[in-house]
């Protein structure tokens, strides 16, 4: 895989009339597995909605390989997997119509095969024909998990993706994650949970916490 960057420079968030951090500058690079840390509320979803393009921080920017994500957003979406709160899956489709809109969209491992494999992997083998909306929060969330097994893109960026995941459903996927960064990709996420890898790099947002002497 070829040798990736995610930098952000001087960065600084506001939402509402609330500071939250300010002046963090960090830079990943292939290899790395990331968690973001830091007390409920302190802005942890925040920075990943920016380092995803999906919020504007108030000061600071963020580039990958070199390109300011938000002049540069078509190049950056083709190799960012984004799985947010809410877990982007279309609820009148089926888990298995779910992931095959998402490989035809998506820069994604394709056939039947691997899709029925990424099905496996997050326990959804005979849930397969059931539309999302009748299918649990837990199990929606699977579904949109699935995805991590089916996509080729470089950077995920993960914002709690063990919520109502067992703990060998933890184990397994944190082994994705190191494989994953192990072929040179970039992991980046949060999680309340402990996360039992070796591997992990942590960020903690307290660190860089605004302490209102910034113009
Ligand atoms: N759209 C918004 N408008 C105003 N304030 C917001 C908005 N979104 C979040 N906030 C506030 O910004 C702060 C940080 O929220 P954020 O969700 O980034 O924190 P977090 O560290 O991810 O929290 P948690 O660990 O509870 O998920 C919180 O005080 C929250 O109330």
């Amino acid at each position: 895989m070829f040798n990736n960057l995610l930098q952000i420079e001087q960065l600084s968030c506001q939402r509402g009339d609330k500071r939250l951090f300010s002046d963090l500058s960090l830079t990943w690079q292939s290899g790395d597995f990331v968690q973001i840390k830091g007390h409920n509320g302190i802005g942890k979803t925040s920075l990943l909605r920016i380092l995803v393009g999906l919020a504007q921080p108030l000061k600071g920017e963020v580039r990958w390989n070199n390109l300011e994500i938000t002049k540069n957003r078509e190049e950056y979406y083709q190799h960012l997997l984004y799985l947010g709160h809410y877990s982007g899956i279309k609820p009148e489709l089926t888990a298995w119509e779910n992931l095959q809109f998402y490989q035809k969209i998506s820069h994604c491992k394709q056939g039947d095969d691997i899709l029925w494999d990424s099905l496996a992997k997050v326990g959804l083998i005979g849930k397969e024909d059931i539309v999302a909306s009748q299918l649990s929060a837990g199990q929606q969330k699977r579904i949109a998990l699935a995805r991590l097994w089916l996509t080729k893109v470089p950077l995920w960026i993960l914002d709690e993706p063990f919520n109502a995941i067992d703990k060998n459903g933890v184990a397994e996927l944190t082994a994705l994650f190191e494989k994953q960064t192990q072929a040179g990709g970039i992991v980046i996420l949060t999680s309340h949970q402990e996360v039992p890898s070796q591997l992990l790099k942590s960020v903690q947002l307290e660190n860089f916490q605004y302490l209102g002497d910034e113009q």
